[in-house]
């Protein structure tokens, strides 16, 4: 009798070595020659998908720089340690803004230090863009509404260098906030390399697991809150459980090749759990009400990760070293010009490769709107170069834009991905297999689901919350702010980080999965 049973799609040792999610990636050596090996790249590959924790590493990123950048760990530990306060805040007191100056002058001070040996590790790289993206944010979101937003050159510089290596932008992603802002809350293995709190993990060692949903916590906070860190979290755990979503989409496109009638079932039979799965997704999603408050995430928390274009005042942000002439001692920028950043929005989950590959795999992409027509992963200049082409600078959508947030493997990912447009409804669409039918409807109806709950989310979290401030604004004076500076803080609330009318946007897309249901036979 033949076996239908399907392959279960769990255990990453059924991959074909050289299936895509099995390559190599060659070992990241920290700290130049006798540095210690990048543990959060051995089992993965090109994509940095790990087959046990999807697109957050499989080991907890560094939660140090070394010494040499020291000063800008002691500097952003400050910032956390000393609680700095938001400058929009209506009760901003100005002991606060005492505070919160005599910071920004150390940060002023600092050395600009090199990122020579940066260069050659990507976990490193990754806590430098933390670290320094952070220390930004602290200060621009601190600084009196009425200053101009001049990012000082010990920040600036090494910034824009480690944003260029990294071909992210300046600017905190979700990467910074969730991906490599995570750590185990008891360490599963003794740290290595005192210096740097870089694990090793010994040849042939196969004990690395995925971390429980419940056993991480978040390295750095804003806030240094529960409700900051729910928040955070929530998105971790949705990465970790979609881990199983992204290993049915691989069990499901190895069957494609075959795609025999045995295929067929064994497709149905993993659409159905990922529909589950996904189910799974909203259910996380919708927890994050147990550790997060809607009205203090609103006013305390969110308004640190806004972007350039929901400054609320409306500032354009300036980094000093722009367009100079480098001259430097170790010959690292030597005639170098630093290039005016471009894409300034604030961190988002809608950055997460997680969603858009589930959205490409299902092809739940409005067919032909090209919403996730993936960027190329080449660098920022030229994906402005390429836009500039474009005389519709717009026809790069919103989801698209996101992708220049995301870390370039994963970008390579969700590229390798869309090269083979829509194969599972392709299938679905152009056999007669009810149940096949019947499994990719409720994965598709379970997008849409995710879609509604996160419409319910950004309703508790944004929309309530903000039409209640403006009910105690009414009733208060609001800290002296003028009327259209309020405005201001209001409009950049009801668009998204990514400065989009948002519920607007938020349905648009929520309509898009629903039309991606395939119609069932009469
Ligand atoms: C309190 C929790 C959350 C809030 C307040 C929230 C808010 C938002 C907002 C305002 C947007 C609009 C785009 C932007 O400008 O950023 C957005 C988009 C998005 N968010 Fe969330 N979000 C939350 C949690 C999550 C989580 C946990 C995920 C999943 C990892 C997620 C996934 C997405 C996706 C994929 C988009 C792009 C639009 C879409 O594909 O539907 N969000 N979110």
């Amino acid at each position: 009798m033949t076996d239908t049973s399907p392959t279960p799609p769990t255990n990453p040792s059924t991959l074909p070595s050289e299936h895509f999610l099995n390559l190599p990636r060659p070992d990241i050596i920290i700290g130049g020659g006798g540095g210690v090996v990048d543990t959060t790249t051995l089992a993965a590959h090109d994509f940095d998908v790990d087959t046990r924790t999807g697109f957050m590493p499989p080991d907890p990123p560094i939660p140090r720089l070394p010494k040499q950048w020291e000063p800008w760990e002691k500097v952003l530990e400050q910032a956390m340690e000393r609680k700095l306060q938001l400058a929009i805040r209506l009760d901003f007191s100005s002991e606060e803004a005492e505070k919160s100056a005599a910071w920004r002058a150390q940060v002023r001070e600092l050395p600009t230090l090199s990122t020579h040996q940066l260069a050659s590790s990507e976990v490193l790289l990754r806590r430098a863009h933390h670290v320094l993206t952070y220390i930004m944010h602290f200060y621009i979101h601190t600084l009196p509404l009425t200053d101009r937003v001049l990012v000082p050159a010990p920040i600036s510089i090494p910034l824009l260098r480690v944003s260029r290596h990294l071909q992210l932008p300046p600017i905190a992603t979700y990467s910074d906030t969730v991906l490599y802002n995570w750590d185990l809350h008891v360490p599963h293995r003794p740290s290595a390399d005192t210096d740097a709190g870089v694990r090793v993990l010994g040849e042939g060692d196969t004990s690395i697991c995925a971390p429980a949903l419940n056993d991480i916590r978040s390295q750095d906070l804003f806030t240094g809150t529960l409700d900051e860190e729910s928040f955070y979290l929530a998105s971790a755990r949705i990465e970790l459980r979609g881990v199983e979503a992204l290993d049915l989409m691989r069990a499901t496109m190895d069957e494609m090749f075959v795609g025999d009638d045995i295929a067929v079932r064994r497709i149905t039979l993993y659409l159905a759990r990922l529909a589950e799965v996904i189910h799974e997704l909203v259910e996380i999603l919708m927890d994050v009400r147990k550790g997060c408050d809607p009205d203090f995430f609103y006013g305390s928390v969110r308004p640190w990760f806004c972007g350039q274009d929901a400054d609320p005042a409306g500032r354009v942000w300036e980094f000093e070293g722009v367009g100079e002439r480098m001259v430097e001692e170790d010959g690292e920028g030597e005639g170098e010009q630093l290039e005016k950043p471009e894409d300034l929005s604030g961190p988002s989950a809608g950055q997460s490769a997680l969603i858009h590959a589930l959205d490409i795999f299902l092809g739940v992409d409005g067919g032909g709107t090209q919403t996730h027509t993936p960027i190329s992963t080449t660098t920022q200049a030229q994906t402005h170069a390429q836009s500039a082409e474009n005389p519709n600078r717009d026809a790069l959508t919103l989801l698209r834009r996101m992708q220049i947030y995301m870390p370039r493997h994963h970008r390579a990912f969700l590229r390798h991905l869309i090269a083979n447009p829509r194969p599972v409804r392709g299938l679905v669409e152009g056999g007669d297999h009810p149940e096949l039918l019947d499994a990719y409807n409720s994965a598709v109806g379970a997008m849409k689901a995710f879609r509604d709950a996160h419409i319910r989310i950004v309703a508790i979290y944004i929309v309530g919350p903000a039409s209640r401030q403006r009910a105690d604004e009414a009733r208060e004076d609001a800290g002296g702010m003028s009327a259209s500076m309020r405005e201001g803080i209001r409009g950049a609330a009801l668009r998204g980080t990514g400065g989009t009318p948002l519920v607007q946007f938020l349905k648009g897309v929520r309509d898009k999965t629903a039309e991606a249901l395939v119609p069932t036979a009469p």
